[in-house]
C-alpha cells in the first residue's frame, strides 16, 4: 500500500503539489486523470524519488515504511517502478540485455517470449539494439515488457499508450491485468477515456491535488462536464471542489 500524507511541492514560488493526502491499495489499478500541467507527472516523480523531486514536504509511506529519504534505486529495490511517458534509449544494448538487466535476471527464452508476446512484439526483437532504429512505440513496448519482468509491487505508468497506436488498447489492458495479477498497486496517468475505463478506481487531479475520486465512469463524466474545456486550469471553482455526484 502507498500512502501520501500532506505532500507539498513548490517550484519557482508556484505550488505544484498541494498538501496531497491519498492512499492506494495493493492489487488495484487506479487511473489519474487531469488536464495538462495539473501535476500528474510531478506526482509520479515524487513517488519514484527522482533526485530533483525529493525536496517536497509531507511523507511518502510504502508498506508502512516512510521512504522520503530513499533514492530511486533504493525505492526500485522495494519494488517501485516508473514507466516514463517518453521511452528511453540504450544505445548498444540489445532488447535481451535490457530486459534481463545485462544478464543479471535469469530468464528462459520462453519467459522472455511470453512477456514480449504480451506487449505485441515478436522474438525477432530480442536481438535488436534498443536505440533510435526502433520506433517510439516499439521502445515503449520494450519498456513495458521490462517493467512486467520486474514484477513491481507498485508501478506508475505515465501515459502507457503514448506513441502506441490507438488499436492497441487490448495490449494495454493485458499489461494492466498482468501487473494486477501479481498483486501490484498500479497507477496509470492517462488522457484516454478507454484506458481510464480499464481501471478499478479513478482520480481527477487539478491544482496539484486530487479534486475527485470515484468509478472511472463517474470521473470521466465529471471531467467531460467540468474540465474538458476548462479555461481556469489549476483554479477549480466551487462546483468542481465539491467532487463527484453533487
Ligand atoms: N522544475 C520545474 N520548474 C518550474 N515548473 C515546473 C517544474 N516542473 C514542473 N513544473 C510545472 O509544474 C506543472 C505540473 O507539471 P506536470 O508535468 O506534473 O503536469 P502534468 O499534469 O503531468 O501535465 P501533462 O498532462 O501535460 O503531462 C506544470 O505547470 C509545469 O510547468
Amino acid at each position: 500500500m502507498l500512502e501520501l500524507k500532506n505532500v507539498f511541492l513548490e517550484r519557482e514560488n508556484r505550488v505544484i503539489i498541494k498538501n496531497m493526502s491519498v492512499a492506494f491499495e495493493d492489487n488495484k489499478v487506479y487511473s489519474i486523470l487531469g488536464n495538462n500541467g495539473v501535476g500528474k507527472s510531478t506526482l509520479a516523480y515524487i513517488i519514484m524519488g527522482l533526485e530533483n523531486y525529493r525536496d517536497h514536504k509531507g511523507d511518502i509511506i510504502f508498506n508502512s515504511k516512510k521512504i522520503n529519504d530513499l533514492s530511486v534505486s533504493e525505492r526500485s529495490k522495494l519494488g517501485i517502478t516508473l514507466v516514463w511517458q517518453e521511452p528511453v534509449r540504450f544505445e548498444g544494448i540489445t532488447t535481451r540485455e535490457y530486459l534481463t538487466l545485462g544478464g543479471k535476471l535469469k530468464l528462459s527464452n520462453e519467459e522472455l517470449l511470453k512477456i514480449l508476446n504480451l506487449v505485441g512484439l515478436s522474438e525477432a526483437y530480442l536481438d535488436r539494439i534498443v536505440d533510435s532504429s526502433l520506433s517510439g512505440g516499439e521502445r515503449k513496448r520494450i519498456e513495458l515488457a521490462s517493467a512486467l519482468i520486474l514484477k513491481p509491487k507498485l508501478v506508475i505508468l505515465d501515459e502507457p499508450d503514448s506513441g502506441i497506436d490507438i488499436m492497441s488498447t487490448d495490449m494495454i489492458e493485458a499489461v494492466l491485468n498482468h501487473f494486477k495479477s501479481n498483486g501490484a498497486t498500479v497507477l496509470v496517468i492517462t488522457h484516454r477515456e478507454e484506458i481510464a475505463r480499464m481501471t478499478d478506481e479513478a482520480y481527477l487531479m487539478c491544482g496539484g491535488r486530487m479534486l475527485a475520486s470515484g468509478t472511472p465512469d463517474e470521473i470521466i463524466a465529471f471531467y467531460k462536464r467540468l474540465c474538458d474545456k476548462c479555461s481556469h486550469t489549476n483554479q477549480p471553482v466551487e462546483e468542481e471542489k465539491r467532487g463527484v455526484g453533487r
